[in-house]
């Protein structure tokens, strides 16, 4: 099966993502609140190119029930996604002005981009093994954190946590697995290669966009424009 072999070839890189400070931080509710809030408009960015992107997969489904599932999934990143952000700005005071000042940061650029490109230029299969790593490594990474966090009464970033690690949440992460493995069970070598890679390339910018949010990326050149 696709999924299973393709978790296992990115099973360093995901130790990486969860042992990564910004999700040690995340975990022990240590993680400063100029981070998160970083990560927070990055994240808003990210989800409108994601949810287009989704948008897209479902444009391409011939399954109507493919179809439907990457159409709603669209929705929900804009809808609920887009909720937990609106509180957690609100609750840390950045004003939608604020908000819309901050610059896109590279990585987050970069890997809109790659979903955008993705969804512009190549097959259904590719699309979707790039937007897998988004909802699995996601749920992986809220399950470990809830595991961890049980019995913190309080914790600041209890509602992040609980929105990936929800119940419904896992059902929708078994649905893109099983359509991903569903696609490249017909997929031709080359196709399968290119999910592969795709899978690998969008994981790669999961753990990117944690530490550029860690790092409070910015533009190096900046500073040369007007
Ligand atoms: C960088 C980044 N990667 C993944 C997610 C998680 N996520 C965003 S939309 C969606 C599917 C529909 O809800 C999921 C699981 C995130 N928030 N930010």
């Amino acid at each position: 099966m696709f999924c299973e072999e393709i978790w296992a070839r990115t099973a360093t890189l995901l130790k990486a993502i969860h042992d990564h400070p910004f999700n040690a931080a995340l975990g022990d509710g240590t993680l400063d609140r100029e981070r998160f809030a970083f990560y927070m408009v990055q994240d808003a960015r990210y989800l409108s190119a994601f949810s287009k992107a989704l948008a897209a997969a479902s444009v391409r489904s011939a399954d109507p029930a493919d179809a439907m599932f990457f159409a709603e999934s669209a929705h929900t990143a804009l809808a609920v996604e887009r909720g937990l952000h609106t509180s957690y700005l609100e609750e840390f005071g950045v004003s939608a002005e604020e908000e819309a000042a901050v610059p896109t940061s590279p990585t987050c650029l970069a890997y809109a981009s790659f979903l955008q490109a993705t969804a512009l230029a190549e097959p259904l299969p590719v699309l979707a093994a790039a937007v897998l790593p988004c909802f699995w490594v996601y749920q992986d990474v809220g399950t470990a954190l809830l595991a961890r966090t049980a019995g913190m009464d309080d914790h600041p970033y209890r509602a992040w946590i609980d929105t990936y690690s929800d119940e419904s949440f896992a059902a929708s992460v078994e649905r893109i697995k099983a359509i991903t493995d569903r696609l490249a069970e017909t997929a031709d070598p080359a196709t399968r290669r290119a999910m592969a890679e795709a899978f690998c390339r969008a994981t790669e910018y999961e753990w990117m966009f944690w530490d550029s949010a860690w790092r409070l990326e910015t533009w190096p050149t900046r500073q040369w424009l007007g």
